[in-house]
């Protein structure tokens, strides 16, 4: 004989299953579903993203350097989370079934810093989550963690190009560019060959997915003549050129900041959903 329990309990998985598939209110569907609106609205958080502190470039570095130094964090610690956050914002933002191009080809252009590594990174994930992407990196660290890196791209078979491709060819052959050139360190004129590879990204019509910064962009005060990336990934908290950014999705990712140091920047970091690594702003 079931007991009074066990028949509450079945009773209560059938009720909320009907209620569910009926789009009924059942309490568990409706939070469920109230979740994925949540996950899946287009609509921008815009009201995490008032109270969110927004960093200039000192005080990024500053962070970095401490979550190093303080913390006992390591750098390939932090890219591997940086470059799976990436990965992660960029497979919502732009889903395997909404590409235009037969092949899910991503070309993922790396620069000669941390930012370059998260690009390594973001495209060893995204070539696990059934992309293709396809990488330059043209000036190489002579780093183990550099050199790691490009080891386990290779080992997966991602292809690594030679030279920068023409404007129409990326357009013709690409689903979205990942721009992993130049992060938060950046600063000055553009020097070569980085210069030629922004340019020609210039010209391009395919989206464009910033990681930290858009690349070029002087981190505190943008560029107006500079890359309108459709997509930006600011890591650990967005720095000040972010507000500036004006293409359709903002992620924050980089879940990894304690809270004492959280609270000593007063980042006011919204709060991620769950165990999500990114979050839309
Ligand atoms: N604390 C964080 O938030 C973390 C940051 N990470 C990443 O690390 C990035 C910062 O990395 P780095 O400090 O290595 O710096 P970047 O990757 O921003 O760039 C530094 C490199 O760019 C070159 N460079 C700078 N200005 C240039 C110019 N005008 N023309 C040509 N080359 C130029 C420098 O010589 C150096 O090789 C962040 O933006 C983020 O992407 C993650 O890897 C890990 C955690
Ligand atoms: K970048």
């Amino acid at each position: 004989m079931l007991s009074a329990r066990a028949l509450f309990g079945i009773g209560f998985l059938v009720t909320s299953r009907a209620l569910a598939q009926s789009g009924g209110t059942c309490p568990l569907s409706a939070a469920w579903n109230n979740y994925k609106k949540d996950c899946l609205s287009s609509r921008p958080a815009s009201t995490m993203a008032q109270t969110l502190r927004y960093l200039g470039q000192e005080e990024a570095q500053r962070i970095d350097e401490e979550l190093f130094s303080e913390y006992g964090f390591s750098v390939d610690q932090l890219m591997e989370l940086a470059g799976l956050s990436c990965a992660t914002a960029v497979t919502q933002a732009y889903p395997l079934t909404s590409l235009v191009r037969a092949r899910p080809a991503l070309l993922v252009i790396c620069g000669p810093g941390n930012n370059g590594g998260d690009g390594l990174v973001c495209a060893r994930h995204l070539k696990l989550f059934g992309y293709e992407p396809t990488i330059l990196y043209p000036k190489r660290p002579n780093k183990p963690l550099f050199q790691g890196l490009t080891t386990q791209c290779q080992k997966m078979e991602i292809p690594f190009l030679t030279e920068m491709p023409e404007a129409e060819m990326i357009d013709e052959a690409y689903n979205l560019v990942i721009d992993a050139i130049f992060g938060f360190s950046f600063k000055g004129a553009v020097r070569e060959p980085f210069g030629s590879i922004l340019d020609v990204l210039k010209k391009t019509t395919v989206p464009i997915a910033s990681i930290d910064i858009p690349s070029g962009w002087d981190v505190e005060q943008g560029s107006a003549d500079g890359l309108q990336p459709d997509m930006l990934i600011s890591l650990t908290a967005p720095k000040k050129a972010a507000s500036l950014f004006r293409g359709r999705y903002h992620f924050l990712g980089g879940r990894f900041v304690p809270p004492g140091l959280e609270r000593k920047y007063e980042l006011n970091l919204p709060q991620y959903r769950g165990t999500d690594c990114v979050l839309r702003l």
